[in-house]
């Protein structure tokens, strides 16, 4: 089995607090990446996806804190980089795309001029070969007329279009890791689905890993070999994700599959109800002492 592309260890997260205390974010989040695996975060608002994201991208902001672990890049601790690295690995080896491109892309400049500065910044082109590139990679995309949707500004495009030029973008420069934190959220079902092909294609013909982050689980489903559940700051359950929705061990992963509806069964429960979380346990703290990680089946089928 190959190393590792990230791994992650015993990463624990704070904010400060006056008089020495702190409140956990992260309270040591341990997992691993492999190369060109599709690695899914799941679980619900605040449990820490978008922390552990922005760590490995060495985008934590005050009052966030790293406070242990590491974060290890092909064998590299993010966590004791230099600025410089960081600043090369970010965009250029480890990529991320957010839910609302809007928020990514510059009103004020055109999508092709955006696309090309990728390839001048970060392959040292010149603007003439970046432009060139930038209307190959809206093409990449599936962005329909390239070469006119290149002249556009962001405003000028649908939600859908803006989030394949931050695809476009993300993987100019051929990333070993995409890092997707809820890239479809925003965007209509139809839509959407579209969006997922076109990530999940595109990484597995250029071997790109993708760190995606949902609280969807049939998103990650569609998307993810291996997946992650957060609860409260820990990585409570982790398998691969047809043994994770076909076997859930944890008992919050248990409550996030009995609380989805699904077509065709008309039963959640013994009394056709869905799962309300909360029922299942009264004190939810109980939840983050229990975890289940299952060991990487290897392609001979030797556990690891
Ligand atoms: N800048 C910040 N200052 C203080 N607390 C923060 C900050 N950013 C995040 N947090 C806290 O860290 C916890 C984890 O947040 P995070 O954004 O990682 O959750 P998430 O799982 O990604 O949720 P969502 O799906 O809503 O984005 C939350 O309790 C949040 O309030």
């Amino acid at each position: 089995m190959s190393a590792p592309l990230i791994e992650i260890k015993d990463l624990k997260v704070d904010v400060p607090l006056k008089g020495g205390k702190a409140v956990p974010i992260l309270k040591g989040v341990s997992l691993q990446i492999m190369p060109g695996e599709t690695f899914g975060l799941v679980g619900e608002s605040g449990s820490g996806k978008s922390v552990t994201s922005l760590a490995i991208m060495g985008l934590l902001k005050k009052p966030l804190k790293a406070t242990g672990g590491q974060i290890l890049y092909r064998g590299e601790d993010l966590l004791t980089a230099s600025k410089k690295t960081m600043r090369n690995l970010r965009g250029n080896r480890i990529a991320m795309i957010f839910q609302e491109p809007m928020t990514a892309l510059n009103p004020l400049q055109t999508v092709g001029r955006q696309i090309a500065e990728m390839f001048v910044l970060h392959q040292g082109k010149s603007w003439a070969e970046g432009q060139k590139l930038a209307v190959e990679a809206l093409a990449a995309v599936k962005v329909p007329s390239p070469e006119r949707r290149a002249g556009n500004y962001p405003h000028q495009m649908s939600g859908g279009l803006r989030q394949r030029v931050m695809i476009a973008m993300a993987l100019a420069c051929n990333p070993d890791l995409l890092i997707a934190d809820e890239p479809t959220t925003a965007l209509d079902v139809t839509v959407q689905a579209e969006v997922l092909k076109l990530i999940r294609e595109l990484c597995a013909e250029r071997g790109t890993a993708v760190l995606f982050i949902s609280h969807d689980l049939g998103v990650i489903a569609s998307v993810c070999q291996r997946v992650g559940v957060m609860y409260s700051g820990v990585l409570v359950e982790e398998n691969d994700t047809r043994a994770l929705f076909s076997n859930p061990q944890h008992t919050y992963t248990k409550g996030l599959l009995g609380a989805l509806p699904r077509l065709g069964s008309r039963t959640a429960d013994s009394r056709n109800r869905l799962v309300d979380i909360d029922s299942i346990i009264a004190d939810r703290s109980v939840l983050t002492q229990e975890r289940y990680i299952a060991p990487r089946i290897t392609e001979g089928g030797a556990a690891q």
